[in-house]
């Protein structure tokens, strides 16, 4: 049995080192994120991490773990802003108002496929120019779901959240570690 992160996110396999988990194999997966027409935040996230645990190649008894992570603004949804004025488009939406971050995690062990949605709320400051502009200079905004990282420089935007820090970020350590535990991957080896 080996456990297999399937994800390219350097901020996934940190924080699944976070529990003291260290993967097998990091075999990110290639599919479409393009969201259909008129769907919506939290199906699309969902949609998107099981689509993300299928595509992985690995054997009928690996541990394939994926997420997606999506900012939502009502229906609208935010992925990885393409480019600096998207992610300045993204900004200045969110700025002053609440928006949902929704991270779906999929794990699967041959034929069995287990998924949880973990739904935040996030509060973002309206930012000033210069604060935009600091921002966008700083480049933290690629990668990133909704055109910011609330673990990194952007925390300075974010007054308040309700729900998972982690699952904001990226991977929700508590569902995950319940995840991987009901799919037989030992938590805590004390073999590392
Ligand atoms: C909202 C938010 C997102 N993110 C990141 C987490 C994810 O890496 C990214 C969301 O894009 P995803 O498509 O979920 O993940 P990814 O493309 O980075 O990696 P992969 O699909 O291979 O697993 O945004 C933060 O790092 N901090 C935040 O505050």
């Amino acid at each position: 049995m080996r456990l297999i992160l399937g994800s390219a996110s350097p901020r996934r396999r940190e924080l699944l080192a976070q529990l003291g988990v260290i993967p097998d194999a990091i075999l990110p997966p290639d599919i479409d994120e393009e969201p259909r027409r008129g769907e919506l935040p939290r199906p699309y996230c969902a949609r998107i991490a099981s689509e993300k645990a299928a595509a992985v190649q690995a054997g009928p008894e690996d541990i394939v773990l994926c997420a997606d992570t999506t900012v939502a603004l009502g229906r609208r949804i935010m992925g990885k802003p393409a480019d600096a004025g998207e992610a300045a488009a993204f900004l200045l939406a969110l700025g002053g108002r609440r928006h949902q971050v929704i991270t779906a995690v999929a794990v699967r062990r041959g034929e069995r496929l287990w998924t949880r949605e973990v739904v935040s709320a996030v509060k973002m400051k309206r930012l000033s120019d210069a604060e935009l502009n600091a921002y966008l200079d700083s480049n933290e905004w690629q990668g990133k779901a909704g055109g910011y990282g609330i673990q990194g420089l952007a925390s300075a935007f974010i007054p308040w959240i309700s729900g998972s820090f982690t699952g904001i970020v990226g991977l929700p350590l508590a569902e995950t570690a319940a995840m991987l535990a009901t799919a037989g991957c030992p938590l805590y080896r004390r073999d590392q």
